[in-house]
């Protein structure tokens, strides 16, 4: 009997994807049992690209506007909802042809319609979304910096922020947490410090989410042969 292939996992991101080379190396050396099939990105250059190349991982350039979804400063409102749906249909369909068991969105700087969840929950592929704030907390882009903003003002929570990894539905960054950790802010802390600290935190973070949710599809690939 052959060896039971690995979990396939696609990647989606936006930018210099330091969480990805996360889950690059943790699926090379074992820790995480599963197989990066595609890092699939939405602005052009990013250095998430060239680690892609360099572990041999297959790469997409796809981008609403560049690809024609929608025009460049577009403002009519219904045009550019339909912009985006078109494109999320068109993603998800992109990314399904990989045959991925796990989708994980590690900086991916664009929020999904249902227009890509939907074909994704069909197909029975779970999407998770590495954030960093505590569930929910600064939900969107610039949550480390709204932290730290709270902090400043003497306003957050027992000085204290962090990281997750959560699964992705409709309402951003509120889906269901995998796993989380806290950061306490120390007194008179700077804002790079902070960064530093969630960036270092996040990078242990979706190793240890990818790591579970593909041993449980391998568990239940095993147990419903
Ligand atoms: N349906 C969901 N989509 C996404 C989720 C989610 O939980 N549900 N998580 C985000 C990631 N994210 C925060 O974790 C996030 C990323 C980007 C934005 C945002 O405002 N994007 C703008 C465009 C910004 C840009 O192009 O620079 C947008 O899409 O209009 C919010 C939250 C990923 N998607
Ligand atoms: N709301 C989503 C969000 O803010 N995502 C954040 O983008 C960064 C990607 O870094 P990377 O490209 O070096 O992996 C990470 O800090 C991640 O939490």
């Amino acid at each position: 009997m052959g060896q039971p292939t690995k979990p396939r996992i696609s990647v989606l991101c936006s930018g210099s994807g330091t969480n990805l080379q996360a889950l690059i190396d943790a699926c090379q050396d074992g820790r995480i049992p599963g197989e990066i099939v595609k890092v699939s990105v939405n602005k052009a250059g990013v250095k998430s690209l060239e680690r892609a190349a360099k572990a041999g991982i297959p790469t997409d350039y796809f981008n609403m506007i560049k690809h024609g979804f929608r025009a460049a400063g577009e403002k009519d409102e219904q045009k550019k909802t339909e912009g985006r749906l078109k494109y999320d249909a068109a993603l998800a369909q992109r990314i399904l042809a990989d045959r991925p068991d796990l989708v994980v969105l590690a900086g991916f700087m664009h929020i999904l319609s249902t227009a890509f969840l939907d074909p994704m929950e069909q197909a029975g592929v779970p999407i998770i979304n590495l954030h960093p704030a505590l569930p929910g907390k600064y939900d969107g882009a610039g949550a480390i910096e709204r932290a730290y903003a709270d902090f400043e003002a003497g306003k957050l929570e027992n000085n204290t922020t962090g990281c997750m990894v959560h699964y992705v539905i409709a309402e951003v960054d509120r889906g269901a947490p995998i796993v989380i950790q806290e950061i306490v802010l120390q007194e008179n802390e700077r804002l790079e410090s902070l960064i530093e600290r969630t960036h270092d935190a996040e990078h242990g973070l979706i190793v240890k989410a990818a790591a579970k949710l593909c041993a449980e599809i391998a568990e239940k690939r095993a147990t419903h042969k």
